[in-house]
């Protein structure tokens, strides 16, 4: 498939891809470079790649891919400091939970003899850092791929790495990927964020009362509310079109709720909740997630 994969940013996503690459036998040599040398000693003690280096462009010409994995801000700096040093015939692909955005910022630097395949595996958690990743992260979940061609020879040998460390694979635009993702993923996590941003700051709440007390749900919202902040804002900021779509029809949602409840009017209410469990359901059903609050957690 590919001889020499380097990643760009060995953090959750980018250790565990090179934990899950080198699991799967999905390339021969796993080379990480990531900007921060507390990050360099930390992959070298776990053993999770064959050359670790703090500069990138020291490494970009001996791979045949090379996937960015450092926050979504950092792809356009990133790919216009190593782009000039990768091989001819060289795939670049990158793991941003944007892609319109990323795509505006790396291509302008891109080069005819690279393909340039953009990548979003839908899996993570809320930690962060090469510790917080593991193997077995990618198995049965979503990477959507967003190529100009999905039928170019880079797009597909692209897909089946992808499929080689467990995924299943998606191809569609980075206009579809970003008002999908938007409202499956960003905009929960806004949500998550305002709500336990409230919970402390309601005056009548003491933040002891508020962990002491927390209740299932309220416990929920704090895990994904204990995202990377940094990676976050640049979502927020790279996808802000399709966020703020998204945030305005949550807003008159939210309010035609709030009317039933001013007015105690329940049957709209019933109408509601009955609809969002019966999509919770088809879920679980479909093998996406399990009543098991561990379910595609790091297990090894
Ligand atoms: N966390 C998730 O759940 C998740 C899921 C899917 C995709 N993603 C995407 O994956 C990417 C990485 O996220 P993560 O959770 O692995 O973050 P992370 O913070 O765990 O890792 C990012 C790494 O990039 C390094 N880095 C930052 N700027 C750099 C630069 N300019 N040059 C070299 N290295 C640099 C950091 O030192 C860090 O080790 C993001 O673009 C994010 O949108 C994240
Ligand atoms: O499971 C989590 O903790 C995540 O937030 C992972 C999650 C998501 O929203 O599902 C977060 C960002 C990504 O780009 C992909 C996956």
């Amino acid at each position: 498939m590919f001889d020499t994969l380097l990643i760009v940013g060995g953090g959750l996503i980018g250790s565990s891809i090179a934990r899950a690459a080198k699991a799967n036998g999905a390339c021969k040599s796993v080379l990480i470079a990531d900007g921060s040398d507390v990050v360099c000693a930390k992959i070298t003690e776990l053993g999770i790649a064959d050359t670790v280096r703090v500069d990138a462009t020291k490494l970009a010409g001996e791979a045949d891919l090379v996937i960015l994995c450092v926050p979504p801000g950092q792809m356009g700096p990133v790919a216009a400091a190593i782009i000039p040093f990768m091989k001819a015939g060289a795939v670049l692909s990158d793991v941003g939970s944007v892609k319109g955005g990323v795509i505006k910022d790396v291509t302008p630097y891109m080069r005819s003899d690279i393909d340039f395949v953009p990548g979003h595996p839908i899996a993570g958690t809320e930690y962060s850092g090469p510790e917080a990743g593991f193997a077995t992260l990618f198995k049965d979940r979503w990477c959507i791929l967003t190529p100009d061609n999905e039928d170019d020879a880079a797009a597909q040998k692209l897909g089946e790495f992808w499929e080689a460390l467990g995924s299943k694979v998606a191809f569609m635009t980075a206009e579809r990927h970003d008002i999908v993702l938007a409202t499956t993923s960003h905009v929960p996590h806004l949500i998550a964020y305002t709500l336990v941003g409230t919970a402390v700051d309601m005056e009548a709440v003491t933040q002891n009362e508020v962990v002491k007390f927390s209740a299932g749900g309220f416990r929920d919202f704090t895990r994904i509310a204990a995202s990377d902040p940094v990676m976050w804002r640049d979502v927020f900021i790279e996808n802000k079109d399709a966020v703020l779509e998204v945030v305005d029809r949550f807003i008159e949602d939210l309010s035609a709720l709030k009317r039933a409840i001013r007015w105690e009017d329940g049957d709209p209410l019933l109408e509601h909740f009955t609809k969002t469990r019966d999509i919770r359901r088809k879920i679980v059903d479909a093998g996406q997630d399990s009543a098991d609050a561990d379910f595609g957690r790091k297990v090894d």
